[in-house]
């Protein structure tokens, strides 16, 4: 990698740079470095803009689908409702980003190991252009995000002070509605920025807070789960190695690999999902993304979204312990799964909105698995759940996918090289999701999207429509 100077991040730049850079941006409209993810947005925004037009042109009047009083009410499913450029999700196939299937990733996308996981800045610039980068990009935005990852020392002291037995998702929060002190959108907009260069502050608040994340997750880790400390970060390392490095897993290249393969994976699931979905809403209204970026981060939260990954590990604990063994049989898992839906609770990692087959996601964890860690116990009763529990979920007569989703895989992963703190898990959901959410709010600003605002209907009104 390209990065030469070393610094350190836990000593903290003031605000004052932060908006020097974007008194700089200001006066001087060609900062984008030529060759830069900034300076290649440029070059795509008119390109874009004119696709919009002449597809509101040619289809603005079509329908896309009927809105019945059943979706209303059942939280609009199969409403085709949400333009969203960066993914695609296929209920069969499962997630296309920019196109790219996850096998198809592997294919077209640089890695830091020959023949291994691709690296999270390439997936950033392609979900951002929809182009797949060279490493010469790759490497340019490593650089980038590097130069921006140090966190403000007030940030830091928040994160020290909050208690130990505070979630990590509430922490996480925490710390990325103070990163907003340093927000230039919220600057620009108060400053009066023109509309049409919305996207370009809105470019650098979302640069600067996917270099933070992995600093900020990392302090969160350290001080609820370990001694405080810090790794120092190194400019010369990518971002996952970084990532990984902090966390105090560094040492191992697998868990590394593991963390880019983890970074790609859950960083875009089309628009409809609470976490997306939530960043599109709240940044319609001109919230900046940092406001937007935390605000998904409680959808994200909620054990019906990406806290399953910390409840599919909790659930697995709890049973291997109930049982009294580490390798329960296929027959125990199943009377398991019985109690838990007799006690009216789902089983975590199972079923989803849209996708109607096992989820390419939890595929690409299973082939990490059996790569590196086949004969890992808790991977052969996460296989063995792949077996017993869509039997059992299909016999319920009323879920619409008893198949596995991302995270009946994702906990098995990092327990085996140590990390087992189920409550972080999320918060590695949310350093990855960063990715296209806040891509997306790019574009959404730089094709003028409006203030997002559906009709709403009272339980009298619709009988009053049909009556
Ligand atoms: C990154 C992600 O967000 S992936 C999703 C992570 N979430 C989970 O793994 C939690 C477990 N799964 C679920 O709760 C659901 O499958 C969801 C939330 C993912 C999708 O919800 P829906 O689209 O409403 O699913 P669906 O239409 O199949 O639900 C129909 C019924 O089956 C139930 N059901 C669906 N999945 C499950 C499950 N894994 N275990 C038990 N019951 C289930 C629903 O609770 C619902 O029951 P109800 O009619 O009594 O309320
Ligand atoms: O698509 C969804 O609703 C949930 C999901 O898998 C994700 O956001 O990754």
């Amino acid at each position: 990698m390209l990065i030469r100077r070393s610094f350190n991040l836990l000593s903290a730049p003031s605000r004052s740079p932060v908006f020097a850079a974007w008194a700089q941006l200001v006066r001087n409209k060609s900062t984008a470095p030529a060759g830069s993810l900034k300076a290649r947005i440029s070059e795509l925004i008119p390109q874009k803009q004119a696709e919009l037009k002449d597809l509101k042109v040619k289809y603005g009047s079509k329908k896309l689908s009927e809105m019945t009083v059943d979706m209303a009410i059942g939280g609009m499913r199969g409403a085709n409702a949400l333009l969203w450029d960066l993914s695609l999700l296929d209920p069969e196939e499962g997630i296309r980003f920019r196109g790219y299937s996850i096998p198809e990733l592997y294919e077209v996308l640089p890695s830091a190991v020959k023949g291994g996981e691709p690296i999270p800045e390439a997936m950033i610039w392609l979900l951002m252009t929809g182009e797949v980068p060279t490493e010469a990009q790759v490497n340019s935005l490593t650089e980038d995000l590097n130069s921006r990852a140090a966190l403000p020392e007030f940030v830091e002291r928040i994160l020290d002070n909050c208690p130990r037995d505070l979630h990590p998702m509430s922490q996480l929060s925490i710390a990325v509605n103070a990163l907003q002190r340093d927000s230039i959108f919220a600057k620009a907009y108060h400053d009066g920025v023109h509309k049409k260069d919305y996207w370009e502050p809105t470019f650098e608040d979302t640069l600067n807070l996917i270099a933070k994340l992995p600093l900020v997750a990392s302090k969160i880790y350290r001080n609820v789960f370990k001694d405080g400390k810090v790794a120092p970060f190194d400019p010369k390392l990518d971002y996952a190695h970084n990532f990984s490095n902090m966390l105090g897993y560094g040492s191992s290249e697998e868990f590394t690999e593991l963390m880019r393969l983890y970074l790609v994976l859950h960083a875009d699931h089309e628009g409809g999902n609470v976490s997306a979905h939530t960043t599109r809403l709240v940044g319609s209204a001109l919230s900046d993304p940092y406001t937007s970026f935390a605000a998904a981060m409680g959808g994200l939260a909620g054990p019906l979204h990406g806290l399953a990954n910390q409840e599919v590990l909790r659930w697995i604990v709890h049973m291997v312990e109930h049982l009294k063994t580490k390798n329960p049989s296929k027959e125990q898992i199943a009377q398991f799964c019985h109690e838990t839906l007799a006690h009216g609770n789902v089983i975590p990692g199972y079923g989803h909105a849209v996708l109607r087959k096992t989820d390419p996601r939890y595929v690409a964890q299973r082939n990490f698995a059996l790569k590196h860690l086949s004969h890992d116990p808790l991977f052969q009763t996460v296989s063995n759940l792949y077996e017993v529990v869509p039997k059992i979920l299909t016999e319920l007569g009323k879920v619409k996918n008893p198949w596995p989703n991302v995270d009946a895989h994702s906990g098995c992963l990092l327990c085996h090289y140590g990390l087992t703190e189920a409550d972080f898990y999320t918060v590695m959901f949310g350093v990855s999701r960063s990715f296209g959410v806040l891509s997306q709010l790019v574009w959404d600003r730089a094709l003028g999207l409006p203030i997002e605002r559906p009709k709403s209907m009272t339980m009298e009104s619709i009988r009053k429509m049909f009556d």
